[in-house]
């Protein structure tokens, strides 16, 4: 096999509640790896630290304890537990994509501005920005005559697929993906279930957290499955 874009060794994740002096687990002696055109899925139940994994990638969180080596473009391992914010924000720009459950967005920005907004910020002219935010706009079924409206008011369902089609836009190395078919209807899962396809043949690297087996069984090349870590203070009860 080839070799892994992202190698994650025993990583953990722990809030401290400073107020109540509590310390909350929310991931932890968790190990997997994810190559270049193939899907591992996260899988496990509410609470097991999955949503925790990928903002520990991302350093949407700072990791507590473990490894999250990550192949750069460039042939170097940067380890991104402990890279500088600097350098994580260069490759979130450049190379890491994360689709979130939410679509986070400024509140009169136009769906294909907000579609584009990766391909602005890596340089691409505006006009081809915009016709390619259109093109995948079109494919993910989002409607034409929503395209020029801020997605504040949109349905969920529609949010959730420009949120899809802004974090797939600019075709990063590695791609995060939070549940992005949850709240879609069946004909536009199957649309964005084609599209993940697609894009493992253009060799991608995809982390994918699915709650449902059937999605896991057609897209995950491997599957790690997680469990809920058990807080200090629990066993030290015993
Ligand atoms: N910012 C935070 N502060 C405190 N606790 C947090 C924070 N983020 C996550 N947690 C806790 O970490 C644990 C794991 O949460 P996480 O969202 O990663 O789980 P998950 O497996 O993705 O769950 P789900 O399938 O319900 O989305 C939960 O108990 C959660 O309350």
């Amino acid at each position: 096999m080839t070799q892994a874009i992202l190698t994650i060794e025993d990583y953990a994740k722990t809030f401290h509640l400073h107020e109540r002096n509590k310390d909350i687990p929310s991931a932890s002696g968790v190990n997997l790896s994810v190559y270049p055109g193939r899907l591992t899925a996260l899988i496990g139940p509410t609470g097991a630290g999955k949503s925790s994994v990928l903002k520990g990638i991302y350093r949407t969180y700072l990791p507590s304890s473990g490894r999250i080596l990550y192949r750069s473009k460039a042939g170097n391992v940067i380890d991104l537990a402990k890279a500088g914010e600097h350098q994580i924000l260069e490759l979130r720009k450049q190379e890491i994509g994360f689709v979130t459950q939410f679509l986070y967005c400024l509140p009169r920005k136009s769906a294909i501005d907000v579609v584009a907004e990766p391909l602005f910020a890596r340089g691409v002219d505006s006009h081809e920005a915009r016709g390619r935010a259109e093109k995948l706009l079109a494919q993910l079924a989002v409607p034409s005559h929503l395209w020029n409206v801020p997605p504040a008011t949109f349905s969920g369902g529609e949010k959730q697929r420009v949120n899809l089609a802004r974090g797939l836009i600019a075709q990063p190395r590695l791609l995060l993906l939070d549940e992005p078919t949850a709240s879609l209807d069946p004909a536009t899962t199957e649309r964005v279930v084609e599209y993940i396809q697609s894009l493992k043949e253009t060799g991608i690297a995809m982390l994918a957290i699915f709650h449902h087996p059937d999605l896991v069984r057609r897209l995950a090349d491997e599957v790690v499955e997680l469990s809920p870590p058990i807080a200090v203070n629990e066993l030290s009860k015993d």
